[in-house]
């Protein structure tokens, strides 16, 4: 396990036109859950692949510890690698597949015995170990892939991109606690790229956000969830998303459109801002009774466990999460109050403060 460092790191396909990963400085800590998170093509793969020696960063250089890998080739990096379609031996039997990389690196046989069966007890492999594997149906293969990336005990990080992606749904679940299971009896690094933030907020100490190249916020899940630090990370974490309304800094308020909605955090010139807070926290009520601003109802969506309750603010639209059957109707007029210590405040996307409650008028 070692501490991989990422120095100005950045890949270019295309000779420097365009970056699919712009040059970032960043540390994957020895021994840590990673989810690596974002939507298809802002460059997961591509800095899984740099981490493991596949892609030679157009610019940057990479530590395992105090070692420079930059110029390493994948097998000089003590790295284990699942991918998300079943990479495997078919005429070999699992045990033999789960075994292959610690034969390969000639552990003694009676450790690699151990291994194997603790692998294959944690991933739910024993009534199968002795069949071959081209015998096993698409799931059952990848999980005997994710056995063979976890059974070796001394490696510098696994990583993992988007694992899960042939599993049957219903296993998903138990695999990702079993994941987490291994992580705490080996201690290994893991990376684990996807673009579904359950899985990510599932499985990980900590969730790296990528987007267009570049890592946008990093965080425990429920940091990313209460204090998103970018708007893309509102918009990416949470079902629904953040809702983002224009607002704008005039003296010490907020304001949207004539209403004042809070006072401004000190230090923000006047000026557009954009204001985030999630439907969680949205407040509705049938009069004004705290700074905020009218809004008429456009739809409600009963989701069983909770309502959502779309509306409108000018051309804005807005949801709240309310409980469930709640009475608010189409077409009414209700006011919308936006906590001040839930409420962010946003410019160019990048969180530049939060709603500050306006002193005497009460708040949220
Ligand atoms: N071999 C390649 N040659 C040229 N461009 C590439 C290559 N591989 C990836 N790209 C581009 O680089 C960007 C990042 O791709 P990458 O595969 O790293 O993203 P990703 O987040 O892993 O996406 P996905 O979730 O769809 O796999 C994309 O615009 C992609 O089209």
């Amino acid at each position: 396990m070692a501490d991989i460092r990422l120095e100005g790191v950045g890949h270019s396909y295309d000779g420097g036109e365009t970056w699919a990963l712009k040059p970032m400085t960043w540390t994957w800590r020895s021994a840590r859950a990673y989810a690596l998170l974002g939507p298809s093509g802002c460059g997961k793969t591509t800095l899984l692949n740099i981490v493991s020696g596949l892609i030679t960063p157009t610019t940057g250089r990479i530590w395992f510890d105090d070692r420079e890998v930059t110029g390493v080739p994948t097998a000089g990096r003590n790295i284990a690698q699942v991918f998300q379609f079943p990479v495997l031996y078919e005429e070999m039997t699992v045990y033999d597949n789960l075994a292959f990389p610690l034969r390969n690196r000639k552990v003694p046989k009676r450790e690699i015995d151990l291994r194997v069966r603790e692998v294959s007890r944690l991933l739910g492999l024993d009534q199968v170990l002795r069949r071959r594997s081209r015998r096993l149906d698409p799931g059952r293969q990848q999980i005997v892939s994710l056995g063979r990336g976890l059974v070796r005990s001394q490696v510098a990080a696994v990583l993992l991109d988007e694992p899960l992606t042939v599993v049957d749904p219903a296993l998903k679940w138990t695999l990702r606690s079993k994941l987490k299971e291994i992580h705490r009896d080996t201690g290994h690094t893991l990376i684990y790229v996807t673009h579904d933030q359950t899985e990510a907020l599932t499985f990980a100490d900590e969730v790296v956000v990528l987007n267009d190249g570049a890592i946008v916020q990093a965080g425990e899940p429920a940091e990313l969830f209460l204090s998103p630090a970018h708007e893309f990370v509102g918009h990416f974490i949470g079902s629904p998303g953040m809702n983002v309304l224009p607002a704008e800094i005039v003296g010490d308020v907020v304001r949207v459109g004539r209403e004042d909605v809070g006072a401004a955090p000190g230090g923000l010139p006047d000026g557009p801002v954009r204001i985030g807070v999630r439907p969680e926290f949205v407040r509705i009520t049938g009069t004004r009774t705290s700074p905020g601003v009218a809004a008429k109802v456009t739809g409600i969506d009963r989701m069983g466990a909770y309502d959502l309750v779309h509306a409108r603010v000018g051309e804005h639209d807005l949801i709240a999460k309310t409980e469930a059957d709640s009475a608010y109707l189409p077409d009414a007029v209700e006011f919308l109050h936006f906590p001040a210590d839930r409420t962010f405040l946003f410019r160019d996307e990048v969180r530049c403060g939060s709603l500050a409650p306006l002193n005497g008028r009460g708040q949220g």
